[in-house]
């Protein structure tokens, strides 16, 4: 039922789905079905419009779950008790699959980051002095967070310009995007509590693909000393598809080498990353294919720093990996890197060319990874179309 899909058996991705005159519950994708799991299983859990009570509940009830999805999709016997309950996809709206709690954006790779130091701060050491030794992030806006196929507003702020005596105001018009993976949390944690790197699967329960929408001009001008601020908190873009971590076993691979060796809480043994390559398509053209392996900090470290100080944890909880950009050309996953900050247009296949991205474009987001059976898992699509900026009323 499932071949030549993202959605084989050995994935089974969790969403929030609704029917014509019928309301939001979950589901999971098998094939080119979604099941209906509100109605398929004795379980208030999923008669809900949100994945958070599901996510709360920890690793023991996601494997018990998991095993009774494969049961009831793989033995012949329970056909007649399944059946009823696949909705074709072609016929779902999808929803935002929990709701986020906090959002945090991570700087994990260490050829994006020092491709933004080379851009962004030339005269200077591509990496900044802490970055070998902490995992550095900012924490984003958790309420602008959507999900796939929301059109994307064009933002309007301060910029900058080259010689100019001051800034002026408007519509960005350097609009670009992040290719990224994003965690979500299930179990949270009590206050003054951190969760060690060897703890990571007792609190997360899977992934996501991300798009962190990035207005360069705004964001160069506002970023010292503070980070990301409103050149980021316009939208944020994830799939609908919660692929579990339990997916994910086969994709596991060792980390790229660390030096110096992480200080005390980030250490992990083994330092692990996730064989997930995504590709980036630009109106319907691949324009990067961004591998996630050799990210420098591992999932499991970013968590361990996300709570290094006690914070707490919220079910619902989002923290993405920062930007996948791999070492080679065609593995950025950002155009001011593929355009070398607007400087070498990426030219389409339909003619025309593109520094950053024009109101109309169409913006779309995949992946996959190796999957237990020897095959592949897909994440879905992530995608989004630019709209027009919306002009601000005079004062
Ligand atoms: O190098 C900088 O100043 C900023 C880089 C980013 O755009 C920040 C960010 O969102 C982190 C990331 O995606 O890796
Ligand atoms: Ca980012
Ligand atoms: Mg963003």
């Amino acid at each position: 039922m499932s071949e030549d899909s993202d959605f084989p058996i050995d994935n089974l991705p969790y969403g929030v789905f609704s029917t014509p005159g019928t309301g939001r519950r979950v589901g999971v994708a098998i094939g080119r079905w979604v099941l209906d799991l509100g109605a398929v299983l004795d379980d208030p859990d999923f008669r809900t419009p949100s994945l958070n009570a599901h996510l709360s509940r920890g690793p023991e009830r996601w494997a018990q779950v998991r095993a009774r999805l494969v049961e009831l999709l793989t033995d012949e016997r329970r056909r007649p008790l399944v059946e009823p309950y696949l909705v074709p996809l072609d016929r779902v709206t999808l929803h935002l699959p929990f709701e986020v709690a906090d959002y945090v954006d991570f700087y994990a790779s260490e050829h994006h980051a020092a491709n933004l130091g080379r851009m962004l701060r030339p005269g200077q050491d591509p990496l900044p002095p802490n970055w070998r030794h902490l995992p550095l992030g900012y924490h984003g806006r958790a309420g602008t967070v959507v999900v796939s196929g929301t059109p994307v507003i064009r933002p309007c702020g301060q910029r900058m310009e080259h010689g100019a005596p001051g800034p002026v105001d408007g519509p960005s018009r350097r609009l670009d995007v992040e290719v990224e993976l994003g965690f979500v949390v299930g179990v949270p944690t009590a206050p003054g509590e951190s969760v060690p790197t060897r703890r990571f699967d007792r609190h997360v329960f899977g992934v996501v693909l991300l798009n962190d929408w990035s207005a360069r001009d705004l964001q160069a001008w506002e970023y010292v000393p503070l980070g990301p601020f409103l050149g980021k908190s316009f939208a944020t873009s994830i799939s609908p598809w919660v692929v579990p971590m339990a997916a994910l076993g086969a994709a596991r691979v060792p980390g790229p080498p660390q030096s110096p060796e992480p200080i005390g809480y980030l250490r992990e043994e083994p330092h692990w990353s996730l064989d997930i390559t995504f590709e980036l398509e630009l109106n319907g053209e691949v324009v990067s294919r961004p591998p996630f392996a050799q990210m420098y900090w591992s999932p499991a470290q970013l968590l361990a720093h996300l709570t290094a100080n006690g914070a707490t944890l919220r079910t619902g909880d989002l923290y993405a990996s920062g930007t996948v950009s791999g070492p080679n050309p065609g593995e950025a996953g950002s155009l001011i890197e593929l355009t070398w900050g607007g400087t070498r247009p990426l030219r389409l296949r339909d003619g025309s060319s593109r520094a950053f991205l024009e109101d109309g474009d169409v913006v779309t987001i995949r992946a996959s990874a190796p999957s237990a059976s020897g095959g592949r898992i897909g994440f879905g699509e992530l995608t989004g179309t630019v709209l027009p900026a919306v002009s601000r009323p005079e004062r």
